[in-house]
């Protein structure tokens, strides 16, 4: 069912306005603070507004001051990083409780769950109960037990961050099967959740909704300096130029933007830093100092006043680099994605 949000907390400074259609996934993302949590209480219920609407299909959650629908009869399933799963309950009880709680007989929703532990593939432990589960298990049966439910409305709050690399990959790709076609927000911090989950993110910041849109056009052509550090690009404002951009600093950026833009009007660049190249300050085009180190898997982003680049530890012992020191930066066209402001 289709998803209209528009709602203001002033004691939180969070003032926002979400839709999406029938089936989608929308991710919102960003960082600590940014009202996300705030967002999923509203439409469950549990957050009171101070002013705004919401609908879900043709179902009114709330249309504040007059109405204020309670969290048991909105159709809405949240799930929270914790599983929370009842302790003094077997797994399958735990998700043949949702049918049971909506009237189906003890056989019917008995049924349901059998059904939803095969598609989270927990039925080899429906007998346990959640202390003989791990993590990732409990999330899973957690998972289950919100769709045995058949909400309208799936909420999901970083529902993978509780768990190991590994584990989280798995339940990722369960995910993946049981969203399709269910209208759901899933709030993250990880731009990879977006890309394999979400068919639209959002991108909250300071109580705001600064960025909306497609997943890959959202995050592939990011506006916000926070969606850029998400997708791990460099973002650089300037004018578009006969061979690219004149960045607001000066630099002079290569590259064909992806829309026609006029000369001299507002572009943006998100650069990829892998395809950065370094050489030493006298050897390259564009002049930076470098502002931090951070080792990231094999390789090292080394963050300057201009650009970001990730190259292999050898070549930052090579050139020396250390914080405050000069290097010169390569720019390929195609480390470039031009688009218009
Ligand atoms: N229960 C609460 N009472 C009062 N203020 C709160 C409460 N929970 C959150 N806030 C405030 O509301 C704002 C938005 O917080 P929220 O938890 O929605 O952000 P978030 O994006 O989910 O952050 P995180 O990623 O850290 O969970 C913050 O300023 C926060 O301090």
């Amino acid at each position: 069912m289709s998803l209209r949000l528009e709602a203001a907390l002033d004691a939180r400074d969070v003032a926002v306005s979400l839709s999406l259609d029938h089936g989608e996934t929308l991710a919102v993302l960003g960082p600590n603070g940014a009202g996300k949590s705030t967002v999923l209480g509203m439409l469950a219920g549990l957050v009171r507004p101070d002013r705004g609407s919401a609908t879900l299909g043709d179902d009114v959650l709330f249309d504040l001051p007059a109405s204020w629908r309670p969290p048991h009869r909105r159709g809405v399933a949240l799930l929270a990083q914790d599983a929370l799963l009842f302790p003094h309950l077997t797994v399958r009880h735990n998700v043949a409780f949702g049918p049971r709680s909506s009237g189906a007989t003890r056989s019917e929703a008995g049924a349901i769950a059998d059904e939803w532990l095969r598609r989270t593939a927990t039925d080899a432990f429906a007998d346990r109960r959640p202390a003989q589960l791990s993590g990732g298990q409990a999330q899973r049966v957690a998972i289950a037990r919100a769709l045995a439910a058949e909400p309208s409305l799936l909420l999901l709050d970083e529902p993978l961050s509780a768990l190991d690399v590994a584990v989280a990959a798995d339940v990722r790709g369960m995910l993946a099967d049981v969203l399709a076609d269910r209208t759901t927000v899933l709030v993250t911090h990880d731009a990879l959740d977006a890309y394999l989950l979400a068919d639209r993110v959002a991108v909250m910041h300071d109580g705001r909704v600064v960025e909306e849109g497609p997943t890959r056009r959202v995050l592939e052509r990011p506006r916000h300096p926070f969606t850029a550090e998400l997708s791990g690009l460099t973002l650089v404002r300037g004018v578009r130029t006969p061979d690219g951009m004149r960045a607001d600093d000066g630099m002079l950026l290569p590259g064909e933007p992806v829309d026609p833009v006029e000369q001299g009007a507002p572009v943006l660049a998100a650069v990829r830093p892998s395809a950065v190249r370094l050489a030493r300050p006298d050897a390259g085009t564009i002049a930076a100092t470098v502002t931090a180190l951070e080792p990231q898997a094999d390789l090292v982003r080394v963050r300057t006043d201009r650009l970001d680049a990730l190259v292999p530890p050898a070549d930052v012992a090579d050139l020396r680099l250390r914080v405050g020191a000069h290097v010169a930066l390569g720019v390929p066209p195609s480390a470039v994605t031009l688009y218009p402001a």
